[in-house]
């Protein structure tokens, strides 16, 4: 589908003339207005923009805007994103997918093709396969309490492995992940283990984790229940988007909990209220993979 901007306007014009073109995405419900800004390094849209661009009555309506830049250090791309909340957070696993999809189109690829981007998590590798989804080589987990970063106290590993955190009047077991942004990973509390995670109201007990004192840099939190060893589901209420569809990093942030904590193996499905991701935690490299789909939506122009 060609990417037609309104007669007169080429979709490559700039911030001058007061327009912004754009192309609506999303990754299984978490969706993005993506930015072609590959002509500059200065994000065509600032955070107070992109705010409003992302109000779901008064303006576009997205978890975030995203911009594909130029690469950095000989990356092909660089991307960057703010949340809709203005916040610009390291990393989004549904975005990236988002982006590859966004440049194919651009730079007219067809078929299974890969790009080396440039993100706040460092080098991140998404290749579109043939069925049109695209895999994901997510980088390493991190794992040391201080780099995710929690106030918890770490385990002799530095690591943040089912402990406890008080919420609400309740004493939840948490994980503590980083994969360049931060996620509180729980499976329940320490009186049930076992979530039902459709019953949970994220509404209110969401920002109390996300503006918990123990993550300084606020925090994404997943809310899992384990079905299999080989399949899981959650809920999520993001870092400066609240409650989404479906979370990437959070996938694979909830994979690397469920290991550490005994419950899954390394390659599982998560359900997302959105739709499934497959992920694998690699022995081999200990990277992560995720899979999942990117579909375009919509093509529009917006004034500034
Ligand atoms: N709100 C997240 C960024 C987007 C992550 C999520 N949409 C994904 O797919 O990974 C944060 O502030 O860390």
């Amino acid at each position: 589908m060609k990417t037609e901007a309104p007669e007169g306007i080429s979709f490559l014009d700039r911030k001058e003339s007061g327009f912004v073109h754009f192309v609506k995405y999303h990754g299984l419900g978490n969706d993005f207005i993506l930015v072609d800004n590959r002509d500059t390094t200065e994000p065509k849209v600032t955070p107070d923009q992109a705010v409003k661009m992302c109000d779901r009555n008064f303006g576009i309506g997205a978890d975030g805007v995203i911009f594909a830049m130029p690469g950095v250090n000989g990356t092909d791309y660089t991307m960057r994103i703010f949340n809709s909340d203005g916040s610009e957070p390291e990393m989004c696993g549904n975005g990236i997918r988002c982006l590859a999809k966004f440049i194919a189109e651009l730079e007219n690829f067809h078929g299974k093709k890969s790009f080396t981007v440039h993100t706040g998590a460092g080098l991140i590798v998404p290749e579109i396969q043939e069925d049109g989804k695209v895999r994901v080589d997510m980088g390493e987990p991190i794992l040391k309490a201080s780099d995710v970063p929690t106030k918890l106290p770490p385990n002799r590993d530095q690591s943040v492995v089912k402990a406890r955190l008080d919420v609400d009047g309740r004493a939840w077991n948490v994980t503590c992940i980083s994969m360049g942004n931060p996620h509180c990973v729980t499976f329940g509390t320490e009186q049930s283990q076992d979530l039902q995670v459709d019953e949970l109201k994220l509404a209110d007990i969401g920002p109390k984790f996300e503006h918990h004192e123990m993550f300084p840099a606020r925090t994404n939190t997943e809310f899992v229940q384990v079905f299999s060893p080989t399949h899981l589901k959650m809920r999520v209420w993001e870092r400066g988007a609240g409650e989404t569809l479906a979370c990437g990093t959070g996938a694979c942030a909830v994979v690397v909990a469920a290991v550490l904590e005994g419950r899954a193996a390394r390659s599982c499905t998560v359900d997302l209220p959105g739709g499934p991701l497959n992920i694998e935690w690699s022995e081999k490299d200990n990277h992560i993979y995720m899979t999942g789909p990117a579909e375009v939506v919509f093509y529009g122009s917006v004034p500034l």
